[in-house]
């Protein structure tokens, strides 16, 4: 049987669920945000910096900021959405002995003062992180619930634990084109991808990918989304990242399935994504 406790996490408010196997999840309300998910083996997956702020008071560097309604800067709004900085509601919970699942709602009516006037659009975002064995995944969807549509462009931008850059890699993008952050357009030849250096890269979407590290490997599947983001900041990036200590940058790779550019949704439609992470 699933467990779900009221918790928090620094300062924040949060959910966490342990499922029958010992599989577990800790997501805080301040953005829907996964802080943590150890599968049955009792692994933590996800990184979180050890100096983020956990008061609300910025965005949280680790685990899964959620984004939305716009990628980074593609668009003119803040970075990265509000998405990642409103309180999220906790709209459901349960499992049996399979799956355990948490999910999270957020509305126009939730949002600060300021976040409702510069994004002025009837939507309605839901998250659900269900639990199966060694598996985690992730279904978002984006309803507009107004009478004129709206662009939006999403993420689930996962940090995952690697234990250290050195022994990681990501297989699954031979032959596939990416734009680089001096926007360069290649095809990448080798099979796998390291960490030499700062990485910042746009992939058009495969089904699915492989993160390699020195103790584990993790499948990433995804649907409905356009495109895989791969970012690590190196190592002089990292330095100038006041919410991730010198060498952290060494411990994580973001690996996000995306619709980074700003696309309409017409009214009364739903658009959905799914992301799986499994052993
Ligand atoms: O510092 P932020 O706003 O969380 O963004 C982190 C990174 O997010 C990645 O998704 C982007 O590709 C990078 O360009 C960006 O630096």
């Amino acid at each position: 049987m699933a467990v779900v406790t009221n918790t928090a996490y620094g300062a924040l408010p949060a959910v966490h669920l342990i499922a029958a196997d010992g599989a577990q999840i800790t997501v805080s309300l301040f953005g829907a945000h996964l802080l943590s998910w150890k599968t049955g083996d009792g692994k933590e997956r996800l990184f979180v910096s050890s100096q983020t702020p956990l008061d609300g008071s910025k965005a949280i560097r680790g685990g899964v900021p959620v984004i939305f309604p716009q990628f980074n800067v593609r668009g003119p709004g803040l970075r990265h959405g509000f998405a990642r900085v409103s309180t999220w509601r906790l709209a459901g919970s349960g499992g049996d002995g399979g799956s355990s699942y948490l999910e999270f709602a957020l509305a126009p009516g939730d949002l600060s003062p300021e976040h409702q006037q510069a994004w002025p659009h009837a939507f309605a975002l839901s998250l659900r992180f269900t639990l199966h064995g060694d598996a985690l995944e992730i279904d978002y969807t984006v309803r507009n619930t107004g009478e004129q549509a709206f662009p939006f462009g999403v993420a689930l931008h996962t940090y995952y634990d690697v234990g250290h850059l050195d022994a990681t890699s990501i297989s699954g993008l031979q032959h596939q084109q990416y734009t680089d952050h001096h926007l360069n357009t290649r095809t990448q030849e080798y099979p796998a991808l390291h960490f030499t250096e700062k990485h910042d890269r746009l992939y058009q979407s495969t089904p699915a990918v492989t993160l390699n590290t020195a103790d584990a490997t993790l499948r990433l599947e995804q649907q409905g989304f356009s495109e895989w983001v791969v970012w690590n900041p190196g190592q002089a990036d990292a330095a100038a990242l006041v919410d991730l200590a010198d060498e952290e940058y060494q411990r994580f790779v973001c690996i996000e399935p995306a619709r980074i550019d700003q696309q309409p949704l017409a009214a009364g439609a739903t658009w959905a994504g799914k992301h799986k992470i499994a052993l």
